[in-house]
């Protein structure tokens, strides 16, 4: 028999503590502010230095404003030492995974570590996998350059 390993971020595929982060997914998803949807998502992710953030949902009157649980994450990350992301699990409220929907997608593209996987509902995948061909700061040819006018 053979075993494959892939190279993440983080070490290995097996290193990664999928367990300790669906449970601080289902920690944050507790913390949910849903009163509209009330679907609470709670997102948990290991960075490449082994911190593990965390983040929930919050909805607003104006339902388009809502923050999904991905956003509440990419915030606590760089908020909490920045860094990349080695590994990703979502979950809704019953626990079981969730996949991020498709403007979550991006926003952890950003973020991503080398080979990052995500637990998704039908295993763990490569973010290459869940956003193939995706836009990122490598399409950006000088970034943080202030826009001149001029067509390149
Ligand atoms: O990737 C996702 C998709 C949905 N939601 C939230 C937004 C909203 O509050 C609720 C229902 O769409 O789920 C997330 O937090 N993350
Ligand atoms: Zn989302």
């Amino acid at each position: 028999m053979t075993t494959t390993t892939t190279t993440t971020g983080g070490g290995t595929r097996e290193d990664i503590p999928w367990a300790e982060l669906r449970k601080a997914a289902t920690e944050a998803m507790r913390k949910a502010y849903v009163p509209y949807s009330r679907f609470p998502v709670g997102a948990a992710a290991l960075t490449e230095d082994g911190r593990i953030v965390s983040g929930c949902n919050v909805e607003n009157a104006s339902y388009g404003l809502t923050l999904c649980a991905e956003c509440s994450l990419v915030s606590a990350l760089q908020m909490t030492g920045g860094g990349k992301l080695a590994a990703f699990s979502c979950v809704d409220g019953e626990g079981n995974a969730l996949m991020p929907c498709g403007r979550c997608r991006q926003l952890l593209y950003e973020f991503r570590a080398p080979g990052m996987l995500l637990m998704t509902v039908s295993g763990i995948k490569t973010m290459d996998e869940v956003l193939p061909d995706a836009f990122g700061p490598q399409n950006l040819t000088e970034a943080g350059t202030a826009w001149t006018g001029s067509a390149p």
